[in-house]
């Protein structure tokens, strides 16, 4: 048992061996430190208030932080204050049931600080160390461990749990059903304790799935760059996959702008006739597109709207962000209303649409460069598990730094929601214009104002619901570099127009009960988008969300629980589902003439499939065997019954 729970834990935990090395050397010698080498003490487990009997191996002189192995061989870095010694603790209770009778996982007491823990696929250290109770004095409570141990919280920790968690646990017992079991999100959250837990992975590791040999958590705050964790499994095809990709995807926008511009824009006509290359250049255009980055920036400061919280990081902190994303769409719609009606001519954005691609483009490869140099300098605690394998080109595409900033400017939270989904508006309203003036109309077509109000509606939604992206990969897991300051600048606004772009050459007379099947369908998938993202951001949010009381869960190692029944009990990815269905409905007015109003959906569909199998790799090195129950209960990943 011990060893099963430990590959799985460890797939979480890795230290590339120079950095264990460096580890050790500065270690070697313990110095007179309140715990030696050999010490059985009890430690703190990460993201709780439960200790378990621990076995001291070394002290970091740099960190001050001691390397302790718990008795399942899982290793963590704590602080000293998460150590105590053992004899002021007393083991409550041992015995564990091995039923899995949701009556008996019931846990009886009423304390608000009680919390319970399903009995089976519990952590490595829950289930293979012995979960111990300290004594202290009158103020502790006690907590209790679902039908298997009790703990005494310290006066310490029983203050956290009331300011943090508050009534959650005992709204959590009064919707204790048979299938809900989540109950440990409320003790992660107690602790919003910055730079505690380093976990490790264990040197001698056999890894649960070798192939993909995981990242490590980062070291200690001061670590240097080179002491940064590195990333050994590689997605996109790697380093060679990202030379591919930052040649590739610059190149194919360009070219799906210069065919999108043909009168026969088949594949037939591949490949297209290049135009001099002065043409891609205004200087104009880039200045344009510098004033729309600016009035996005300023706009994102103004202190209108909320500061919201993200999800917390590994150091256990939580940024702020301000999310204000529809403020931000509506004074830019007054703006471009302003100057409209001051005589701008909007039909520019569709006439030097290449000159501004181009422009655009230019500033996402400096923006990367900027962040690929800057997260050289970033301590490594601020990495992302993913973007640090030391290859300069594969890093520069994937991105290093989590969530760089200048002061509380988040630039990829920036980039991700305002610029280009906004942009993106913009570029759909002017290519109506441009679509009435060039056929002559006095509205835009129907094929028009679908295509314009359904992915108006998607980016509203989007920044109506802005909080819910710090929930999403990108700003949770992925780094910053190249890939996402050029999917979020130019991509969105310059693939994700074509099929109003092609309109305006291409005209689709609809009837109207095609225009009807058409808005059901959208509908259709936007609940489904809307409903599941909402399910999941609130869950994530507040795990004892009464609203959600109704869902089952599954525990997992980390403390976070996964949705099972509810949206997420469908498919592993019912938003995903949401979006491809809207995503058809986007294609569909352009007919079908040609292929290339429909790239969006064949493009979406391999994001997403991509982005699915990420996920997936991502959740089980993060949930282990939680996350294979997961899949076992929930078989599909995006569409029921078919994939
Ligand atoms: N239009 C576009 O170009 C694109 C749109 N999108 C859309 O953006 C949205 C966000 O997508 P994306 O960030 O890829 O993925 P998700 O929002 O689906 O986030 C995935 C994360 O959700 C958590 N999770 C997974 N399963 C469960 C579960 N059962 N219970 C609770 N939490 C779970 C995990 O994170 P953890 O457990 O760590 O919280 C997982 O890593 C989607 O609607 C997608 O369609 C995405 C890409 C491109
Ligand atoms: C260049 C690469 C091939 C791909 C880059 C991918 C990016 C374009 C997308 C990754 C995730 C995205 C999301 C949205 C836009 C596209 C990117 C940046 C999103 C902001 C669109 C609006 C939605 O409502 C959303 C859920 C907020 C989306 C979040 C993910």
């Amino acid at each position: 048992m011990g060893n099963s729970h430990q590959s799985r834990f460890s797939t979480d935990i890795h230290i590339p061996y120079g950095t264990q090395q460096a580890s050790q050397e500065r270690s070697v010698t313990m110095p007179a430190t309140k715990y030696q080498t050999g010490d059985t003490v009890m430690g703190r487990w990460p993201g709780s208030s439960l200790y378990y009997e621990v076995k001291v191996l070394r002290f970091d002189t740099r960190s001050h932080l001691y390397t302790v192995i718990y008795k399942d061989g899982t290793e963590l870095e704590l602080r000293e204050q998460d150590i105590k010694t053992a004899s002021g603790f007393q083991t409550r209770s041992r015995s564990r049931s091995r039923s899995r009778s949701p009556g008996r996982r019931r846990s009886r007491s009423r304390s608000p600080a009680r919390t319970t823990r399903r009995s089976s696929s519990r952590t490595a250290a829950a289930v293979a160390a012995a979960a111990i109770t300290e004594s202290a004095p009158s103020t502790r409570r006690d907590i209790k461990l679902k039908d298997t141990l009790e703990v005494r919280l310290t006066q310490e920790d029983t203050k956290a749990a009331e300011n943090n968690s508050n009534n959650k646990h005992e709204k959590k017992e009064e919707n204790n059903t048979a299938s809900k079991v989540n109950e440990s999100e409320a003790k992660v959250e107690a602790e919003p304790v910055k730079n505690r837990y380093n976990l490790r992975r264990r040197k001698d590791d056999g890894d649960a799935k070798p192939a993909e040999s995981q990242p490590e958590q980062p070291e200690d705050k001061e670590a240097t760059v080179a002491a940064a964790p590195a990333s050994t499994s590689l997605d996109f095809g790697g380093k060679i996959g990202a030379y591919f990709w930052l040649l590739f995807l610059p190149a194919w926008v360009l070219f799906v702008i210069l065919q999108v511009n043909l009168e026969d824009p088949s594949l037939a006509n591949f490949p297209p006739q290049l135009p001099p290359l002065e043409a891609f250049w205004d200087a104009q255009a880039l200045g344009f597109v510098i004033l729309w980055i600016l009035f996005q920036a300023l706009l994102h400061v103004l202190p209108v709207g909320k500061l919201s919280e993200g999800m917390p990081l590994r150091s256990g902190e939580r940024l702020k962000y301000r999310t204000n994303g529809l403020f931000a769409i509506v004074a830019s719609a007054a703006a471009v209303a302003a100057a409209v009606y001051q005589g701008v001519d909007l039909t520019y954005i569709h006439s030097r649409f290449l000159q501004l691609a181009t422009a655009t483009l230019l500033i996402s490869v400096l923006l990367s460069i900027y962040l690929y140099t800057r997260s050289r300098y970033a301590p490594s605690d601020q990495l992302a598990l993913g973007g640090n394998s030391g290859n300069l080109v594969y890093d520069f595409f994937k991105g290093r730094e989590l969530n760089p900033r200048i002061k509380s400017f988040d630039l990829k939270f920036f980039c991700e929601m305002r610029p280009g989904l906004i942009g993106w508006c913009l570029i759909n309203f002017a290519m109506a214009l441009a679509e009435m003036k060039n056929q002559g109309l006095d509205a835009p077509s129907y094929a028009m104002i679908l295509v314009n109000l359904f992915q108006l509606l998607y980016v509203v939604d989007g920044l109506w619901n802005e909080e819910a992206i710090l929930t999403t990969m990108d700003l949770m897991h992925d780094g910053f570099g190249f890939m996402l300051a050029f999917g979020d600048l130019v991509w969105v606004p310059f693939t994700y127009t074509l099929q109003a772009y092609y309109l305006v050459g291409h005209p689709n007379p609809l009837s109207l009960p095609a225009v009807a099947a058409i808005v059901i369908l959208k509908l259709a998938g936007f609940y489904i988008f809307r409903k599941s993202n909402s399910e999941k951001n609130a869950f994530r949010r507040n795990p004892s969300d009464p609203k959600l009381s109704h869902l089952k869960t599954i525990p997992t190692a980390t403390g976070k629980s996964l949705l099972v029944s509810g949206w997420w009990g469908v498919v592993r990815h019912p938003n995903y589902l949401g979006d491809l269905i809207m995503a058809l409905a986007w294609s569909l007015p352009c007919g079908f003439n040609h292929l290339l109003p429909w790239y969006y959906m064949i493009y979406f569909i391999i994001l997403l499939v991509h982005r699915d199998s990420r996920d997936m790799s991502d959740c089980r090195r993060k949930y282990g065997s939680a996350w294979d129950k997961y899949c076992r209960t929930v078989p599909y990943r995006i569409i029921p019954r078919v994939y």
